[in-house]
């Protein structure tokens, strides 16, 4: 397993430490994931699917919300016109016409009740939990911090890349019309890694911010990763559906 703690002793350079923020995500990041393999090889049954976009949704609710808390930190207007492009995405300009309306969509073509998926009342716990801990991530730690846990975006165009195609190949009651979420997010996210990163590169001038914004970043991978282990668990057939949690089979 790679250790990704020697910029506290040596510092690094932006490129090493573009290098090894890039390590963190080929090591982490939640492509690597089973429930992410199952998704692409068809082997998802519909109540597993279901049940994946009706947690995603409590992720795809909070971003505007940290992007906000993000805003709220930063001093530089540039900054908060490139940044806030973020929170336009997800809301679009009147709340019901950007992402979080998109994946609703997704979610209501999947079968399931918008109501239901937008009260959040019935993700699993561990899912709140770790969309919370990303809130609180993003309120509590340094901007660079924060936006270094943005980070993940860097590799969302290639989990991207793998799911659409194999969504709409593997599963009959998948059509392109239900995943339009996923159609700008490959530019949008190139768009929002570049300026991040960037950032990240001009402001981690020392060992220890280097530190820190690997940390974030390895942070953030993590919060992906719990909430597929999460879905593994309640759904995957080895554990239990948590109660009170979507449970289509209870009668
Ligand atoms: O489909 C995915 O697997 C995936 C991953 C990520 C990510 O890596 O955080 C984001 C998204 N999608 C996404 O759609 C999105 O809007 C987004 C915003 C952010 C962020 O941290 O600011 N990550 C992601």
């Amino acid at each position: 397993m790679k250790e990704f703690s020697s910029a506290a002793r040596d510092g690094l350079t932006p490129w090493q430490l573009e290098e090894v923020l890039r390590d963190v995500g080929a090591a982490r990041y939640h492509n690597l994931h089973p429930f992410h393999h199952r998704m692409v090889s068809g082997a998802l049954t519909k109540t597993q699917m279901q049940a994946w976009a009706l947690n995603r949704y409590c992720y795809q609710s909070v971003i505007p919300r940290k992007d906000a808390m993000i805003l709220s930190q930063a001093e530089d207007p540039a900054f908060r016109a490139q940044w806030r492009k973020r929170i336009e995405d997800h809301d679009g300009d009147d709340g019901w016409n950007g992402g979080i309306a998109r994946w609703l969509k997704l979610a209501t073509g999947l079968g399931l009740d918008a109501e239901m998926v937008k009260s959040e009342q019935l993700a699993l716990p561990a899912t709140r939990f770790a969309v919370g801990a990303y809130l609180s991530f993003c309120t509590n730690r340094s901007l660079l911090e924060a936006v270094a846990s943005s980070l993940t975006e860097l590799f969302s165009p290639v989990i991207i890349g793998e799911r659409v195609p194999a969504m709409l190949a593997k599963y009959d009651y998948v059509s392109e019309d239900i995943l339009a979420y996923f159609k700008p997010r490959p530019t949008q996210a190139s768009r929002d890694a570049d300026f991040a990163l960037a950032y990240v590169m001009q402001h981690a001038t020392t060992p220890e911010k280097q530190q820190a914004v690997i940390d974030a970043l390895v942070f953030k991978c993590d919060v992906l990763w719990a909430m597929l282990d999460a879905l593994d668990y309640a759904y995957g057939g080895k554990g239990h559906v948590p109660p009170g949690a979507f449970n289509p089979g209870e009668g």
